[in-house]
């Protein structure tokens, strides 16, 4: 459903070059959920846009739902559809209009669209709110629209670029429900990018790890943590001068009293350690076993960890309160 070779794109800026995505191959089949994750500025949004057709590649291919990026874009256009960050933001239409003037955008008949749109208003529970003006609606039910709005010809391919940013966690849960619950019903592909881990981890088949404009990992999260990162054991001892002990003797790394190290199947090495520890004469005072996150994943992939770069700016924790 897409396929991609090469792709990069430059921007100047103030009389440098950014590169803002690097010679970026990627494959994804008909009817997968795959999650685009990376920090700020990673290039994430840049390869939606090109992938999208709003944005030409400085160099690189891509044929997207069959067609060629750079020969046909409204072929791609007509099969796709794009949710981008923020769309429908302070309109004075309301919601079933706004759904019947995105039909006719598309070519869309009369019937055909009204008939569309009624289902969309149902399916994402937006019957309550479909005579409303746009600019009344809250975070969640505009999210939701604007996943409607994305879907109304039926592509077979949709693109979210960051479909739960500023929504608070109960609106998130439910979007990701009515996104789950679509793809079930109609099979539709779906590549969005995420900043929460979480979701990513759940719900997406597949993750692809971008930084600094390259795609630095691309699995299921399963295997990437299996792989990257492993289980992660705490060992708490009496005083720092165990805890080093302990360190140089299982390969850990303590920092006051307490050592952890990454471990496969750490629930079965605990006991190991413990016993190891022991027999050294360094008692262990508490313990715990954690199964890696995606965020351990980045963190085994480049020394920084994903969360932080995260960390969402007030202005961003008042928006998603206000919302
Ligand atoms: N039009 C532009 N002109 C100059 N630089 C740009 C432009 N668009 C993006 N960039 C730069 O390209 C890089 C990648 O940006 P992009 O928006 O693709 O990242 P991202 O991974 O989507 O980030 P975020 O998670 O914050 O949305 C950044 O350094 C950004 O500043």
């Amino acid at each position: 459903m897409i396929s991609a070779q090469g792709l990069t794109k430059t921007f100047p800026a103030k009389g440098k070059v950014v590169e803002a995505v690097r010679s970026v191959d990627l494959s994804v089949d008909a009817g997968e959920l795959v999650a685009f994750l990376g920090p700020n500025g990673a290039g994430k949004s840049t390869t939606l846009r090109m992938l999208t057709t709003l944005l030409p590649p400085t160099s690189g291919e891509a044929v997207v739902a069959g067609c060629d990026i750079r020969r046909d874009p409204a072929g791609v256009r007509r099969r796709i559809g794009y949710v981008g960050q923020g769309n429908s933001g302070g309109h004075t239409q309301r919601v079933r209009d706004e759904l019947h003037a995105q039909g006719a955008f598309y070519g869309m008949g009369r019937r055909e669209t009204r008939a569309r749109a009624d289902e969309l208003i149902e399916s994402l529970e937006l019957g309550q709110v479909a005579g409303r003006q746009v600019q009344s609606l809250s975070g969640g039910q505009k999210r939701r629209l604007d996943i409607a709005l994305g879907l109304i010809h039926r592509p077979e391919l949709l693109f979210l670029d960051e479909p739960s940013t500023g929504l608070d966690p109960h609106s998130r849960a439910n979007l990701w429900e009515h996104i789950v619950e679509l793809r079930r019903e109609t099979g539709t592909t779906i590549f969005l990018t995420t900043h929460y881990l979480d979701e990513a981890d759940q719900l997406a088949e597949r993750v692809m790890v971008m930084d600094h404009g390259r795609v630095i990992a691309d699995d299921t999260a399963w295997a990437l943590k299996e792989s990257l990162a492993g289980d992660r054991v705490s060992l708490t001892f009496d005083s720092a001068t165990d805890a080093a002990a302990a360190a140089a003797r299982i390969g850990g790394e303590a920092s006051g009293q307490v050592v952890t190290v990454t471990a496969p199947g750490g629930d079965r090495a605990l006991p190991r350690y413990i016993r190891s520890l022991a027999d050294a004469g360094l008692d262990v005072v508490a313990a715990t076993h954690r199964q890696p996150t995606l965020d351990d994943v980045f963190l085994a992939l480049t020394g920084r960890s994903l969360r932080e770069a995260h960390a969402p700016t007030a202005a961003a924790a008042a928006a998603a309160a206000a919302a």
